[in-house]
């Protein structure tokens, strides 16, 4: 079984090169940003609890997220592997799927991160709020407090897969193509 974290800053392109790496190698993309907006758009339970802190741009509690996440891997025993895209966001995160994934006999293969300056990843998310409906990317401050969430929270798992010598960086910045090749550079030789 393969699985591969996707990591970056919103607006790194995660979701557009997850449809390709999920096609390319089989693998079971799980995105917890669609997962919960699947919820909220159908307000259910777990859209009614993520709701407040989605629309503000803020993370999700841990025990929500996880609880679903595991939810989510379980209704794929037979997969070949995933593709994380979103999770984990949070050391706690990380840690939950270390001690996870051993119980179906699994493990995280490798982290990939798409790299970009965060000017060029605002205006994408501005451009994107356009058209996409979603209330976090209209608004400058909410895209703010994303970044800061990023920064505070997510940027610490860096050095935390760099430790288990599963961090690769890629750059993000290039023609959809040219991204999808660097990332299948990565995922090849592993
Ligand atoms: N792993 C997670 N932990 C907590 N909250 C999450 C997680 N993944 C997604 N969310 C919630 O869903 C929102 C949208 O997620 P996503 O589409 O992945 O955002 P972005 O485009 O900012 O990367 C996040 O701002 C957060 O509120």
């Amino acid at each position: 079984m393969i699985n591969i974290v996707l990591f970056g800053k919103p607006g790194a392109g995660k979701g557009t090169q997850a449809e390709f790496l999920k096609e390319k190698y089989n693998l079971t993309h799980l995105s917890t940003g669609d997962i919960f907006r699947f919820n909220l758009k159908n307000d259910t339970d777990l859209g009614k609890k993520a709701r407040v802190f989605m629309d503000n741009g803020e993370l999700v509690p841990c025990e929500v997220t996880t609880a679903m996440l595991i939810d989510e891997v379980n209704k794929h025993p037979d997969t070949a592997g995933f593709l994380f895209d979103g999770y984990p966001r949070t050391l706690d995160q990380a840690e939950a799927l270390d001690k996870f994934l051993p119980t179906i006999g699994s493990s995280v293969t490798a982290t990939i991160a798409l790299e970009a300056d965060d000017e060029i990843l605002v205006a994408r998310l501005l451009e994107r709020g356009k058209t996409s409906g979603r209330v976090d990317d209209q608004d400058e401050e909410k895209i703010r407090v994303r970044y800061q969430e990023y920064n505070e929270k997510t940027a610490p798992l860096i050095g935390y897969y760099k430790e288990q010598n599963k961090f690769h960086a890629v750059n993000g910045i290039g023609t959809i193509e040219e991204i999808t090749q660097r990332l299948t550079s990565v995922i090849d030789n592993l």
